[in-house]
């Protein structure tokens, strides 16, 4: 059974009267240790998807199974283990806490896990050795992601989630991001789930979901992946 599994997956947000359908017959697999990128224009449902995996929201319709559990079947208190223990996140906007270390911010998420990597080899792995005790404010964009980065991945998460990851950087240093993201799946096995509206990232994906009006337009395995660094847009 793959890793990832969405079956039928369907959301409508309610307010008031008003009813938005954001996913409808969402099903699609992931295989474990594949960087997977969820593309579409704004709107098309991304995030929607994304925070039903992470456990940050819940589908009105299907069910997701991750690693041979049925997540959308999870109490509140369950499922804030499961965001807890089993998913990093990286956001567009670093979301790191201003008035502790690089370093801290790093051992304040591994102290939620149960299985945490060691908190200075993986800032050291994210090329931010002689940055761990600088502040936020002390650091570049590119550099407080990759200690965004460096905080998911030090829970040993069995998912990565990333919601456009490069956002808020320029055109280098986001490729450098993603590059970090690539090689953090490839070398760990780490399973990674990239949202994006820039289909020139799928390139790099070995899988690649498109969503569209809120449903699966397609999934294409890509038997090409180039690595970051030879992608342009
Ligand atoms: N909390 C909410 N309440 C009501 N409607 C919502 C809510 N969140 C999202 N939507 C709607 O659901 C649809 C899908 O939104 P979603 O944010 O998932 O799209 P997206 O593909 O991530 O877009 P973007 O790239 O602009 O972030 C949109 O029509 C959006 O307006």
């Amino acid at each position: 059974m793959s890793f990832v599994r969405f079956e039928n997956v369907g959301k409508i947000y309610k307010s008031g009267d008003v009813e938005v359908r954001a996913l409808h017959g969402v099903t699609f697999e992931i295989e474990k240790g594949e960087v997977c990128v969820v593309v579409g224009q704004s709107g098309a449902g991304k995030t929607t998807l994304l925070n039903i995996l992470g456990g940050m929201d819940v589908l009105t319709e299907g069910n997701v199974i991750l690693d041979g559990r049925d997540i959308s079947s999870l109490s509140t208190k369950q499922m804030a283990t499961y965001r807890r223990l089993d998913i990093g996140f990286v956001f567009q906007f670093y979301n790191l806490i201003p008035n502790l270390t690089a370093l801290e911010n790093v051992e304040i998420a591994s102290q939620l896990s149960k299985n945490p990597l060691n908190s200075e080899k993986v800032i050291a792995a994210v090329g931010l050795k002689d940055r761990m005790n600088n502040f936020p404010a002390q650091l570049s964009g590119g550099e407080q992601q990759r200690v965004a980065i460096a905080r998911a991945l030090a829970k040993n998460p069995k998912l990565l989630l990333c919601d456009e990851p490069t956002g808020a950087l320029d055109y280098e240093t986001g490729k450098s991001i993603l590059k970090l993201l690539q090689e953090a799946c490839k070398k760990s096995g780490m399973t990674v789930v990239i949202i994006t509206h820039n289909s020139a990232l799928t390139a790099m994906a070995d899988r690649v979901v498109k969503i569209k009006n809120g449903t699966v337009a397609s999934v294409k395995l890509n038997d090409n992946v180039v690595s970051v660094e030879e992608i342009e847009w």
